[in-house]
């Protein structure tokens, strides 16, 4: 029998029981939910990750929806508890649901949503910092200065990369995968080349436009390409950044073998997930190769590191905070509700997941819609 997990609740005789497994930033999705009829119950445990025992007693026997999070395994247990409770939705607060057995949740006639848009900006942002900060030896410096190791100016100090004329290497230009690389073209006026299953024709489009421009103004213009293969991209570019959704294809796609035919100086860029690299491989490359450097903002087995990678100089390494700004985070808790409150109500899916902006104006209603339901299609 598992512990009682402690709860808030939110107007308690609401018709329909919504249960968050986390408190999530802002008061919007709770006053949306409320404004519905929803008693919401947000979990208070102080444990950073929920066991399945946990969550199961939080939806208790009855329960309509549950808001969830990337660090919990929702497979077949969960989603037969949620449908015994009559639930009929289970919004993941977060853009990527490999954390969620989907064919589990439509075997069950559960809805699961995601939160596409919200985060898009917001993570290219973090995978550029990552890119330049490694780029610039920026946390290695800042290091030495707090170690009070300054003792003046030297041609040699921690001399780094230039971007600008260097090649970037984007492998998943879909959303993130396209707006980091449109960041590093247009801002560091970087050549661009990458590899994705389809053509990234608005990317494209972009980059040409851009490079005419700088043609009319008599300077040097950008160029890209569409790569054949992932190992072309790994070959040509200087900083290559992860972009792809983490399924049985991009699974350790960053190994042994392709990380040796990475250029010896190459800055490699992780703000996908963490098993899309093999980190114990990573970590060999690293120490042999003490002229590449990474930034990872994701992990193999989060929360932990694979053994020697936090001792390696050429690494920056942050908790998975690629969509941490606070108008990002707001936004994914309301998508994340407004999917399980849309889904509830018998709303229709939203027709873009594209661009989910309507359902983010703090001073007007959302569309009466579900913003993006991923088995959408499967459940019907
Ligand atoms: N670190 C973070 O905090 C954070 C934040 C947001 C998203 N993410 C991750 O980023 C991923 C991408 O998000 P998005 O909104 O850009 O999704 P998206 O669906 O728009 O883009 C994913 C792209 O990957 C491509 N792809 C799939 N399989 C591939 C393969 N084998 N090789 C090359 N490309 C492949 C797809 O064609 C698609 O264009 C999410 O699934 C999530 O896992 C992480
Ligand atoms: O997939 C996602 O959305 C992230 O990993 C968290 O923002």
């Amino acid at each position: 029998m598992a512990k009682p997990v402690s709860i808030e609740v939110w107007n308690p005789n609401g018709k329909y029981r919504v249960v968050s497994t986390k408190p999530m930033p802002g008061t919007r999705w709770i006053n949306l939910l409320v404004e519905q009829d929803c008693r919401v119950e947000v979990c208070t445990q102080k444990k950073t990750i929920l066991s399945i025992e946990d969550i199961i007693a939080l939806i208790g026997d009855k329960c309509d929806g549950v808001i969830g999070q990337l660090t919990e395994e929702w497979g077949d247990a969960l989603f037969s508890a949620l449908s015994r409770a009559g639930g009929k939705a289970f919004g993941n607060m977060a853009v990527g649901y490999n954390n969620v057995d989907v064919d589990a949740a439509t075997k069950h006639g559960v809805a699961v949503g995601n939160t596409p848009g919200v985060l898009t900006e917001t993570t290219a942002e973090l995978a550029a910092s990552l890119s330049l900060a490694a780029a610039r030896r920026i946390v290695e410096a800042d290091e030495f200065m707090r170690a009070g190791l300054y003792d003046g100016w030297l041609p040699n100090l921690f001399v780094g990369n230039l971007l600008k004329g260097q090649t970037v290497g984007v492998i998943g230009a879909g959303r993130i995968g396209s707006a980091y690389a449109r960041m590093m073209v247009e801002g560091f006026k970087m050549n661009l080349i990458y590899y994705d299953l389809y053509q990234a024709t608005r990317l494209e489009k972009f980059i040409t436009g851009y490079a005419e421009f700088l043609r009319a103004n008599g300077e040097q213009p950008v160029k890209w390409k569409r790569a054949a293969s992932m190992e072309e991209v790994l070959r040509e570019a200087d900083v290559i950044s992860l972009h792809p959704v983490l399924d049985k294809t991009t699974y350790h796609l960053i190994n042994k073998e392709s990380l040796a035919t990475m250029k010896k100086e190459a800055i490699l860029v992780n703000c996908s997930r963490g098993p899309v690299i093999d980190e114990v491989a990573l970590v060999e490359h690293l120490k042999h190769n003490p002229m590449f450097r990474v930034g990872l903002d994701v992990f193999e087995d989060e929360p932990y590191m694979k053994p020697g990678l936090a001792d390696q100089k050429n690494a920056i390494i942050v908790p998975h905070i690629a969509s941490a700004s606070k108008w990002t985070r707001e936004g994914m808790a309301t998508l994340a509700a407004l999917n399980v409150l849309g889904k509830i109500k018998g709303y229709p899916i939203w027709s873009d997941p594209n661009r989910v902006e309507p359902f983010l104006k703090e001073d007007a209603s959302p569309p009466a819609a579900c913003p993006s339901i991923v088995n959408a299609k499967a459940l019907v």
